[in-house]
């Protein structure tokens, strides 16, 4: 089969320099372009200096002729940055692996809609222990479903955006899918004052920001004498980079539709 050409969004991000120095050592991948949006600092740059190589790829600004060069465009940027990547994407016939986090009900529904045309990945966590802890909680809620309260922990450095993590999110979602519980009406994303004693049919999330933590997760089932604790804890942002790779292979030869890494990695 030949190569796949990425081109990585967000070249210059925390995320997209991991995609770019795992895309260099990546069987089957080649990298086909790298751009950021205008006005970032690394544009016209090589993408390999940050990984320190030269790869002949600059850091361009021209999102729709980075993805016309590509086969897959992934994707770790912002909301608003990924909807107009993905506009492009759709408009191109190109192949797109979305990590981004932070997408309103409005932004989702643009994903699946593009999603009918071309093949997309969207998952809020690409590393593979991750989607492991998903089967797990699953597991779990079903055994914990009466008299263990949960809680969903989350810590992020400094810099992230939005709150709580798509990660966090997504294991309240599979929680409450597994107890037969609506999130939406169920999850208490924050304590204040008098709150009263604890709703037995409520998800907690907490959430911590500081320094340079990669990103931890940790869903709790409190008890009466008994607590468990299911925790993922990131060491390095490469686990994400090469779960994406994987996500491009996996959208290679596919004409559309909207999948995430439980797909990908077998797991449904
Ligand atoms: N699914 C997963 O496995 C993971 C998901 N993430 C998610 O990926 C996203 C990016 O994270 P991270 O790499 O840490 O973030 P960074 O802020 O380090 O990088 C984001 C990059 O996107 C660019 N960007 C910002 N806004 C726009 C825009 N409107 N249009 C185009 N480009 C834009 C930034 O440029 P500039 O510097 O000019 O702002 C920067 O180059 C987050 O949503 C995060 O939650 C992160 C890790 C794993
Ligand atoms: O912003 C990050 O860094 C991360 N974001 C993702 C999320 O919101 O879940 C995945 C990972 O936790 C790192």
């Amino acid at each position: 089969m030949a190569d796949i050409g990425v081109a990585i969004a967000g070249a210059s991000g925390r995320m997209g320099r991991m995609l770019i120095e795992a895309a260099l050592g990546a069987e089957g991948i080649t990298l086909a372009a790298a751009f950021d949006r205008p006005g970032t600092a690394f544009i016209g740059r090589d993408a390999g200096e940050m990984a320190g190589v030269v790869t002949g790829v600059v850091i361009v600004d021209d999102a729709r002729a980075a993805i016309a060069a590509a086969d897959c465009v992934i994707d770790f940027t912002r909301p608003e940055g990924t909807l107009e990547h993905l506009a492009l994407a759709r408009e191109l016939g190109k192949a797109m692996v979305i990590g981004t986090t932070g997408f309103d009900a409005g932004g989702k529904a643009e994903i699946a809609r593009a999603a009918e045309s071309v093949p997309v990945v969207f998952a809020p966590n690409m590393a593979v222990g991750v989607n492991a802890v998903f089967k797990l909680l699953e597991v779990a809620a079903r055994i914990l479903s009466e008299g263990y309260d949960i809680e969903v922990i989350e810590a992020h450095h400094r810099f992230k955006v939005d709150a709580p993590s798509g990660t966090a999110l997504r294991m309240g979602e599979v929680l409450a899918h597994e107890l037969g519980r609506d999130l939406d009406t169920c999850a208490i994303y924050g304590r204040e004052g008098y709150t009263g004693e604890r709703k037995a049919e409520t998800i907690g999330f907490a959430t911590i920001r500081g320094g340079d933590v990669v990103g931890d997760h940790t869903a709790l089932f409190a008890g009466i004498g008994e607590r468990i604790e299911i925790t993922h804890k990131s060491g390095s942002r490469m686990p994400y980079a090469l779960g994406s790779l994987r996500a491009a292979r996996f959208l290679q030869g596919r004409g559309s539709g909207l999948f995430d890494m439980q797909d990908v990695l077998g797991l449904r």
